[in-house]
């Protein structure tokens, strides 16, 4: 069995962080791990607090995983601060693991900051060079290349900025800003596009942490990275297409809605 780990925040309320990730590498029959590196108080509709693990402490856990196990893939998702950044990035050169999807996660779904803005210039220079993807969304992609993002056109001078900073591949999703849900792929060579129609739902928390870690799972089990990312947006399209309507605010993405038409019986009131 392929094994891929998630290095991110977790979400207690189960729809974004570590929570999505593992339940999307179920889905994809991939053996999931996790390295927390900060407890976030967080629900469908607000982010209460935020509790960074210590460096010491994640460097731990990522030695736990490393000495043990191999990995054939690695998602890493919120980064709250320099501390954590520079935690990860150590480990990632120590280890040099293969297919790193990275998440430059910034805000969550209802606005609240997940990232101290002071260390963007530390997630640029000392993670962003480890991912062979970086997949950020129109804001972060905004905040990383200096650029205003309006059009499809926009989105391809964006990518190819990024790119340049020192990442693999570059990964713009366009799904909330752009008139279709359309993101923009630049592996230093071409532009690839992956399109969708908008589904008009509120339902979107964790949408990004699942497309992270299915893009992730589908790299482990071998595919190449356009097959991975093309793939990957089928699934996060079927999960936001049967979203949830669980909390007050931004529901969850459904992992399981492949199993429901199996027919496994999954009534609300059962
Ligand atoms: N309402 C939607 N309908 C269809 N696809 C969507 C929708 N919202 C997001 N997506 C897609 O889900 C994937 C993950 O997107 P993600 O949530 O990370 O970013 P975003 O939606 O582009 O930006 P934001 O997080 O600010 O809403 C992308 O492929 C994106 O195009
Ligand atoms: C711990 C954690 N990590 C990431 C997100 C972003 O979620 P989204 O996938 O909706 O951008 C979140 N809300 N919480």
């Amino acid at each position: 069995m392929k094994k891929v780990l998630s290095i991110a925040g977790s979400d207690c309320s189960g729809g974004a962080g570590i929570q999505a990730d593992l339940k999307t590498f179920s889905a994809h029959g991939v053996f999931g791990m996790s390295v927390i590196v900060s407890v976030v108080a967080e629900n469908t509709s607000r982010v209460i607090d935020i509790q960074d693990i210590t460096p010491d402490m994640i460097e731990k856990q990522i030695d736990a995983v490393f000495e043990d196990i191999e990995v054939d893939a690695i998602k890493i998702g919120m980064l709250s601060t320099k501390p954590c950044m520079e935690a990860v990035a150590k480990k990632m050169e120590e280890y040099k693991p293969k297919n790193i999807v990275i998440d430059p996660v910034m805000y969550a779904k209802n606005g609240c900051s997940l990232m101290d803005d002071n260390s963007i210039e530390t997630l640029l220079k000392v993670v962003l060079p480890y991912a062979d993807l970086l997949t950020p969304n129109i804001p972060e992609a905004e905040k990383i290349s200096n650029i205003k993002i309006s059009n499809k056109e926009d989105m391809k001078i964006a990518a190819k900025i990024i790119y340049e900073m020192g990442c693999k591949n570059v990964l713009i999703k366009g799904g909330y800003y752009i008139e279709n849900a359309l993101d923009v792929l630049y592996d230093g060579k071409e532009h690839y596009y992956f399109e969708t129609k908008r589904i008009d739902t509120k339902n979107t928390h964790g949408t990004g942490c699942t497309f992270s870690s299915a893009i992730a799972s589908n790299l482990a089990l071998g595919m190449t990275m356009p097959t991975a990312i093309k793939q990957a947006k089928e699934y996060i399209t079927t999960a936001i297409e049967h979203s949830l309507d669980i909390g007050k605010g931004n529901g969850p993405t459904n992992h399981f809605y492949d199993l429901y038409k199996n027919g496994l019986d999954v009534s609300e009131d059962k």
